[in-house]
C-alpha cells in the first residue's frame, strides 16, 4: 500500500467483530448503491472505469493551451478549485519552472484588488481561461468569470472563444448556456460526482495536464488505490484503518483533527482534505473538525496550543519518506553558529528529527498521533493518496451515520448574501 498508517494507540483493539461488521455493511451498501447519498458515488470506480478517450481529449486540449497561452486562469471554488490546486502545489518543486503553462486561480474568493491586478499581470502574457463550476451558478466564480470573459473578449475579440474552456454539468446551469451560446470547448462534471470528489475528472485533470504534469500517472495511482483499498480487511486496507482510528478518537473525546505536514508543498493537500472531510462529515451536530498546520512554521506558533492547550485534539502527520532534492550541512571552520554538530546530515534527516521530536512532545502532552506515510511526491503517489482520502472519508462519514455527499449547511450564507445584495427573489 502506498499510504501506510500508524497509530500511537492500540490499533488491533479497534478491529472488533462489531467494527468489522459495520465496515462490511457500509461497503455492501456502497457497492449496491443503497447507502445514503448513493447517487453521488460515481467517483468510487471512476479511476478504473474512466473513458480513455476522455484522457486523450484532456491531454490534447492541454497541449493546445500550452501552444496558445503562457498562463491558464482557472476559475472555480471549493471542489472546483482545491483538487487541481492541491496536486499542482504538491508536484511543483519550489522555485523551479514546470514544462507547461503557469496556472493562476481566480474566483475562489471575492477581491477586487486580486482580479484587477491579475488582469494587469495578464496584459503581458498570452492567456487562456478554464472556468469550472458543476452547478454553473456559484456566485464567486461567476463574478470572476464575468470580468475575465470581458477581458478576453476585449483583448482577443472572436478568438476569445478559442481560449475559453468550460467545465460544468452536461445538461444544466447558466454556465452551460453561456458555453453553448459562445461555442466554448466544454468538459463535463459527471452528474454522480460531487465537487470535493471530482479531482480525477476533467475538473482536476485539465489544469494539471496544462501545467505539464502526467495525468496518466496520477490516474494510475488512483486506480491502484481503488483496487488495493477495495477490501474490508482492516489489516490490509489503510483507508479503513484511518477511518476506524478517526472514529475511535472522535468517540474518545477528540473532536478536532489537526493534519500536520513537514513540507510546505503539501499545504493545499491539507486544504483539499479540509473541504473533503469538513463538508462530508460536519453535519447534524456531528463530525470531526479538520484543521491543519505546517511544521516547523507552526511549531513556533500553534505548537504551543497543541502541546498545552485544551485537550480535544489529535494529530495526523502526513509524512513523505523521500524527497527529490536535498542539501547536506557542512562543517564550518569557526562554528560561530554552533551548528557543526549537524555536519554531514541532510536537511531531510534534520526534518525527520523535527518530526520525531514533535511526535514525542505532543504525545507526552496528551495528543494522540496518527501517521500517514507516503513514499514521495510523484504523480502516482499523489493520485493514490487523494483516492485513499476519499474512500476513507466515505467510510468515516458512514460510521457516523452521516450522508458524505451533501452539504446543506453551505446554503445558509448564500441566502443571506443574496438578500444583502438584493438578488431578486431574496
Ligand atoms: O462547482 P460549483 O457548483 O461551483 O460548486 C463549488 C463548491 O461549492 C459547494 O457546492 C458549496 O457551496 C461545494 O460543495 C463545491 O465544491
Amino acid at each position: 500500500m502506498t499510504v501506510h498508517v500508524s497509530f500511537s494507540g492500540d490499533f488491533k483493539s479497534l478491529v472488533t467483530p462489531e467494527a468489522t461488521a459495520k465496515i462490511t455493511s457500509i461497503k455492501q451498501a456502497m457497492d449496491a448503491r443503497t447507502s445514503a447519498g448513493a447517487d453521488f458515488l460515481g467517483w468510487k470506480n471512476w479511476p478504473s472505469e474512466m473513458d480513455a478517450s476522455l484522457v486523450t481529449r484532456i491531454q490534447e486540449t492541454a497541449q493546445a493551451i500550452q501552444k496558445q497561452a503562457d498562463v491558464l486562469v482557472v476559475i472555480g471554488i471549493g471542489g472546483s478549485y482545491l483538487g487541481a490546486k492541491a496536486v499542482l502545489e504538491a508536484l511543483h518543486q519550489p522555485f523551479l519552472t514546470n514544462e507547461g503553462v503557469e496556472i493562476i486561480f481566480a474566483g475562489h474568493m471575492v477581491s477586487g484588488a486580486y482580479l484587477k491586478n491579475l488582469m494587469t499581470y495578464l496584459d503581458s502574457k498570452e492567456v487562456a481561461v478554464n472556468v469550472i463550476s458543476k452547478s454553473g451558478k456559484t456566485t464567486e466564480p461567476a463574478i470572476a468569470f464575468r470580468f475575465l470573459q470581458d477581458y478576453m473578449e476585449t483583448r482577443y475579440g472572436a478568438e476569445a472563444a478559442e481560449r475559453i474552456y468550460v467545465t460544468t454539468d452536461a445538461e444544466k446551469g447558466a454556465l452551460l448556456d453561456v458555453a453553448k451560446d459562445k461555442g466554448y470547448a466544454r468538459f463535463v462534471v459527471p452528474d454522480d460526482i460531487g465537487g470535493r470528489y471530482s479531482v480525477f475528472t476533467s475538473v482536476g485533470l485539465l489544469p494539471v495536464a496544462a501545467a505539464g504534469y502526467s495525468i496518466e500517472q496520477l490516474l494510475a495511482g488512483a486506480k491502484r488505490a481503488e483496487q488495493e483499498l477495495g477490501s474490508v480487511d482492516a489489516e490490509k486496507n489503510s483507508a479503513i484503518q484511518y477511518a476506524l482510528i478517526r472514529d475511535h478518537l472522535y468517540h474518545a473525546g477528540y473532536p478536532v483533527e489537526i493534519s500536520a505536514v513537514f513540507e510546505e508543498r503539501l499545504k493545499y493537500v491539507q486544504e483539499w482534505w479540509k473541504q473533503l472531510f469538513g463538508e462530508s462529515e460536519g453535519k447534524e451536530g456531528k463530525g470531526i473538525f479538520p484543521a491543519s498546520v505546517v511544521y516547523s512554521t507552526d511549531l513556533h506558533s500553534l505548537g504551543q496550543y497543541v502541546q498545552d492547550g485544551k485537550r480535544m485534539l489529535f494529530e495526523t502527520f502526513l509524512k513523505v519518506e523521500s524527497v527529490e532534492d536535498d542539501i547536506t550541512m557542512q562543517h564550518a571552520e569557526n562554528d560561530s553558529d554552533e551548528l557543526n554538530y549537524l555536519a554531514g546530515k541532510t536537511l531531510h534527516e534534520v526534518n525527520d528529527a523535527v518530526q520525531q521530536a514533535t511526535a514525542e512532545a505532543h504525545l507526552s502532552g496528551g495528543v494522540p498521533l496518527v501517521t500517514l506515510s507516503i513514499p514521495d511526491f510523484s504523480e502516482e503517489t499523489l493520485g493514490y493518496l487523494l483516492y485513499f482520502y476519499m474512500i476513507s472519508c466515505a467510510y468515516s462519514a458512514y460510521l457516523l451515520e452521516i450522508n458524505p455527499f451533501d452539504q446543506p449547511g453551505v446554503e445558509e450564507y448564500k441566502v443571506n448574501m443574496f438578500r444583502l445584495l438584493n438578488k431578486p427573489g431574496y
